[in-house]
C-alpha cells in the first residue's frame, strides 16, 4: 500500500508564510510532502507598504503580486479561502467556504490586527491601516473628504472635513503621516482648496515619536513631519472615538478635537484566529520555543506578527516587523524538513537584524542599519535596497521591474507629481 504524504498546511501568504511556501518547495523532494498554502485573497500584498496605498501615494497593484506568479503551483497547492477556525485537537484548519483541510504540519501567519488596547470607539469610529482593502478604504475616504468640502457653498464649508487625526506615532503612524502630507497639494490643488485649510494632527501618548529609534533620529523625524505641515499632540492620549470625533487625555485635562476621519495606527497584535485560547498568548503574539513552535505543540509553527521572539540582549519581544517574518520563514522551513525526514535536532532562531528604516515621504527617510543612522537620501537608498532585496527574494526579476519602486527613487519628483495631481 502506498504510503500517504505527510500534508504541510501553510496559514497566510503574506512576508512569512510566502517565503516559507518558497522555500519548502525547494527543500522538499516532490515525495516528501504535500505542501498547501491558504490565504483570503489571490495575491500577496506588501504590507510594508500599505501606508502609501492608504494615502493614495502608490496605485494597489503595485504593491499586490498574484500568489500563482511566487509559488509553484505543482509543488504547492494554493486555497483561495479564509481561515475561520483552528482546532488543534483534531489537527483541522476549518474555511469559509471550502471544505476543512487536515494537517500533519501547521504553519501559522496569518499576521496582524490592530490593537485597541480598549479605547472606546475605535473599532466603531476610526479607519486602521491593516490590508489592502482597509488601506483602499482610508485612501477613498480621504478622498470624498476632499470632493465633499469642495461641493459646499462658500461660506458654509465643514471645516472638520478637512481634519485628519492620526491615533499613533509609531513606525506606521509617522509613516503615513508623511505620505499624507506630501499629497496633500495635490488634493488641494486638484479641488482648488486653500492648503491651509487642511489640518493633520498626530496624537501620541508618549512624550515623543518613534518609539526605539535613536532620540536625533526620531527629532529629525518630527522636524521633517512639521516642516510638511503635520501637526503633534503628544503626552496627550486618545481616550475615546466617536461619531463625532475624538476626545484627548492630556496631561491639564480632557479635550476633545471634532476631525470627520481618525485614522488608528496606535498598535497591532497577532491575528485573533491563531492568539486566542487555542494557542495561549501573550499580548496578542504567542511567544514561540526557540524553534519557533508553540509551546507545547510538536507539529504546529507561529511566524510573523503572531509570534513573539525575545531579543536575548534586551529581554524583551522584538517589535513586529517583517524583517523578523523573512528570517523566520527559512528557520521554519528547515525545520519542518526536519520533522518530515524523521529527525528531531531542530534549528535555533537567532534573528539578525540589520536595522529598520521609515520613510519620511518620497524624499526622505530615516533609520538605523547595521548601527550606522541614516536620514535623508542615504535613508532613502536603504529603503529602496531593502524593498529591492525582498522583491528578488519573491523570485523575479520581472516584479523588480513591474512592481519595485525604482521610479519612485530614481524619479521622486515625477512620482510626487503623478500622485499629487490626482
Ligand atoms: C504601514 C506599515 C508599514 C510597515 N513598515 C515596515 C517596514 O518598513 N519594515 C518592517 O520590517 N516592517 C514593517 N511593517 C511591519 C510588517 O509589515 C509586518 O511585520 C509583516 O507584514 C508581518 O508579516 P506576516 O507574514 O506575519 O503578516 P502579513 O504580511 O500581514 O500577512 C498575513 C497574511 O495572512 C492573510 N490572512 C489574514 N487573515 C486571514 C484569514 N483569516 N484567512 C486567510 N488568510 C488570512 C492576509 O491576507 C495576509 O496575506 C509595517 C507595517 C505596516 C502596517
Amino acid at each position: 500500500m502506498e504510503n500517504k504524504k505527510p500534508r504541510i498546511v501553510i496559514l497566510g501568504a503574506g512576508y512569512a508564510g510566502i517565503l516559507t511556501a518558497r522555500r519548502l518547495q525547494k527543500v522538499l523532494r516532490r515525495d516528501e510532502a504535500e505542501i498547501v498554502l491558504v490565504n483570503k485573497h489571490h495575491y500577496h500584498y506588501l504590507t510594508t507598504w500599505l501606508h502609501e496605498t492608504a494615502a493614495g501615494t502608490v496605485d494597489d497593484e503595485r504593491i499586490s503580486i498574484p500568489i500563482q506568479d511566487v509559488i509553484d503551483p505543482t509543488r504547492v497547492r494554493f486555497v483561495k479561502d479564509t481561515v475561520v477556525e483552528v482546532e488543534k485537537a483534531a489537527q483541522r484548519v476549518n474555511l469559509c467556504h471550502g471544505e476543512p483541510l487536515t494537517y500533519d504540519y501547521l504553519v501559522m501567519a496569518l499576521g496582524f490586527e490592530s490593537a485597541t488596547f480598549g479605547i472606546a470607539g475605535i473599532k466603531e469610529h476610526a479607519l486602521a491601516i491593516r490590508s489592502m482593502n482597509s488601506a483602499r478604504k482610508i485612501r477613498h475616504t480621504i478622498e470624498a473628504r476632499f470632493a465633499d468640502f469642495a461641493r459646499q457653498k462658500v461660506g458654509q464649508e465643514k471645516e472638520e472635513q478637512l481634519t485628519f487625526v492620526i491615533g499613533g506615532a509609531g513606525f506606521t503612524g509617522i509613516e503615513f503621516a508623511a505620505e499624507l502630507a506630501e499629497r496633500l497639494p495635490g488634493l488641494c490643488q486638484h479641488h482648488g482648496i486653500d492648503r491651509r485649510r487642511v489640518q493633520v494632527i498626530n496624537v501620541e501618548g508618549a512624550p515623543g515619536i518613534l518609539n526605539g529609534f535613536d532620540p536625533a533620529m526620531a527629532e529629525y523625524a518630527k522636524a521633517t513631519l512639521e516642516g510638511m505641515g503635520v501637526q503633534f499632540r503628544l503626552s496627550t492620549r486618545i481616550q475615546s472615538v466617536d461619531a463625532g470625533g475624538v476626545t484627548l487625555q492630556t496631561e491639564t485635562g480632557e479635550e476633545r478635537l471634532e476631525p470627520a476621519t481618525v485614522i488608528w495606527t496606535g498598535g497591532v497584535q497577532g491575528n485573533s484566529l491563531v492568539c486566542n485560547e487555542t494557542f495561549a498568548a501573550a499580548r496578542g503574539r504567542i511567544a514561540v520555543e526557540k524553534d519557533l513552535r508553540a509551546p507545547g505543540c510538536g507539529n504546529v509553527f507561529v511566524l510573523g506578527d503572531c509570534s513573539s521572539v525575545d531579543n536575548r540582549q534586551t529581554g524583551r519581544p522584538y517589535p513586529p516587523i517583517a524583517q523578523l517574518a523573512i528570517l523566520q520563514s527559512s528557520v521554519c522551513a528547515e525545520n519542518v524538513a526536519t520533522l518530515i525526514r524523521g529527525g528531531s535536532d531542530l534549528k535555533e532562531f537567532v534573528p539578525f537584524i540589520k536595522g529598520t528604516v521609515a520613510s519620511l515621504g518620497k524624499q526622505d527617510a530615516v533609520g538605523e542599519v547595521f548601527g550606522v543612522k541614516l536620514r535623508g537620501k542615504l535613508a532613502l537608498i536603504m529603503k529602496a535596497i531593502i524593498d529591492i532585496r525582498y522583491m528578488i527574494m519573491l523570485g523575479s526579476p520581472r516584479l523588480l521591474l513591474d512592481k519595485g519602486k525604482l521610479s519612485t527613487y530614481v524619479m521622486p519628483e515625477a512620482y510626487t507629481q503623478t500622485f499629487g495631481s490626482k
